[in-house]
């Protein structure tokens, strides 16, 4: 009786059929999300629902039915999950990533407008070049999987912008490895069902009780999220405390003595979401360098051009380098590095064209389907720079903006853009003025068509091995000093 007095009026998008009671369990992938998606647009269009036991998923394959659902009805469309298990039971509430629109969402993604707009973010050039210093002399012949040097990079930066230099010093590495640790469990929990979310009472089930493995797991993700959350704020402040004058976001917000609890979320959030991300962006483009050489070949002889090859690249080069620039963009758009960006929640039902929408639905959106969409890029296989300059591209105005698809849409666009551009940039071209990115041990160049990535919430390449060769005497002239 329940079920018929409350069927909407309009049909649910179209989908997998499924079965009573579980819905589409069954039809659902166990991983891969992604392409299961990607191969459901085929079957059944632009807007996708399936019903996992009562929860309601829309999967948005098309970057019009996006924007018009995340920008246009953000009202509807910018709530996250309500996820017990993540929020209640692991200890991440004080996360903004999975915070609901309201008062202290907004207080938090005013401190990131503020710290990491596009005016500010080139306050921090300073820290990101002595970074790419590093990981240019990091990697000088270095042969293999770049990933920790990358991953060290970024997350100094991150750590020092956010705490201080100082605590960077003390006690980055046993921040990156907790929140590493803490990281690789909230996404594995993220991308499985729990009953728990389907039966909220579950919740109070004593650890002890047999097969409450979600309570266990949950009170040692807790230990984590909450040692990130007030450890190295307290590590800042006892700095400060101590008339320390180490400039970073922590200890302005400590001078000011306002909006603390409000700027500790801030900052401690920035690593989690901020570090993996943006080294999977940057070694995206390093792989897409080792595939496409020809195109390798044409950044550094700009580069070269522009700086005489005896410096390393900046954010603020950007807009003297246009190919590099091209090249950037592409390779953000030949593979996202978040592919399914951040899921959704609905805070109401709605109607779109012609289909029912339910309160409490989470939405996906398919983002790396939507940056090779046939429909808006002209062979979005093919790794072709030239498609975003004017003098190749007649239309090149008519491309979307690749920052508004791969960095998320609306209200929760993703605060950390254009640090994250900036530092990419920075370590790609530096790395290129420096070294051939070549494959490992002499072997040919493999075939761009086989080129495989890590399927997570951030992808990277899978596998990947490499050569920083040396190509000038950049690196050696910096190694001497
Ligand atoms: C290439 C690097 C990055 C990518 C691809 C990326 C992508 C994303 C995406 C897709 C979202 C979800 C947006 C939505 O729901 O529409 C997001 C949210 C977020 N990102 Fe990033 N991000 C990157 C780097 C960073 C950095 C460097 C920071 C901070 C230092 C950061 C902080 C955040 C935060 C706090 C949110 C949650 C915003 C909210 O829910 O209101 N991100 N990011």
């Amino acid at each position: 009786l329940w079920s018929i007095s409350t069927k909407p009026s309009q049909p649910y998008p179209p989908g997998p059929k499924g079965y009573p009671i579980i819905g589409n369990i069954l039809d659902f992938p166990k991983d891969g999300w992604q392409r299961a998606f990607t191969a459901w647009q085929k079957d059944y269009g632009d807007i996708v629902y399936v019903n996992l036991m009562g929860t309601p998923f829309i999967i948005i394959n098309s970057l019009k039915i996006a924007e018009d659902l995340c920008n246009k009805r953000a009202a509807i469309y910018s709530n996250r999950q309500k996820s017990i298990m993540m929020k209640e039971l692991m200890g991440w509430g004080w996360n903004v990533g999975l915070m609901q629109p309201g008062p202290e969402h907004s207080a938090i993604r005013k401190i990131f407008r503020q710290n990491l707009g596009p005016l500010n973010v080139p306050v921090y050039d300073p820290l990101v070049m002595k970074e790419t210093e590093r990981l240019v002399k990091t990697l000088h012949k270095f042969e293999g999987d770049p990933f920790e040097a990358v991953v060290h990079a970024v997350g100094s930066v991150v750590i020092t912008l956010g705490y201080g230099e100082s605590v960077n010093k003390a006690h980055g590495a046993e921040l990156t490895e907790l929140n590493h640790k803490a990281l690789d469990l909230a996404i594995w929990v993220m991308t499985r069902l729990w009953l728990v979310e389907i039966f909220p009472s579950m919740r109070y089930i004593p650890a002890w009780v047999p097969g409450a493995t979600f309570k266990r797991i949950g009170a040692r993700a807790e230990g984590m999220s909450q040692r990130i959350y007030h450890w190295p704020w307290e590590e800042a402040r006892l700095r400060y405390e101590q008339g320390s004058d180490d400039p970073c976001i922590a200890l302005e917000h400590m001078k000011l003595g306002e909006e603390l609890g409000t700027a500790k979320k801030a900052v401690a959030v920035m690593y989690g979401a901020g570090v993996d991300t943006t080294t999977a962006v940057t070694l995206n483009f390093l792989y897409a360098m080792m595939l496409h050489p020809q195109a390798q070949k044409k950044i550094q002889a700009e580069i070269d051009q522009f700086t005489g090859g005896d410096r390393l690249l900046s954010g603020a080069d950007r807009s003297d380098l246009p190919y590099a620039d091209a090249a950037w963009k592409e390779s953000i758009r030949w593979h996202a590095p978040v592919p399914l960006g951040t899921p959704r929640c609905t805070s109401q039902s709605d109607v779109y064209d012609g289909m029912y929408i339910p309160k409490d639905a989470m939405l996906w959106l398919n983002v790396a389907l939507m940056l090779r969409d046939p429909r808006t890029f002209e062979s979005p296989e093919v790794f072709q720079p030239e498609r975003w300059l004017e003098s190749h591209n007649p239309l090149v105005s008519e491309l979307p903006d690749i920052q508004n698809i791969a960095f998320g849409f609306g209200t929760r666009i993703c605060p950390g853009r254009y640090l994250a551009e900036r530092a990419g940039f920075a370590f790609t071209m530096s790395l290129l003025a420096a070294y051939d990115i070549v494959p490992t041990g002499g072997a040919p160049v493999p075939d761009w068509r086989d080129a495989v990535w890590v399927e997570n919430l951030d992808s990277r390449p899978l596998d990947f091995k490499c050569a920083f060769v040396p190509r000038s005497h950049l690196a050696a002239h910096l190694l001497e000093h």
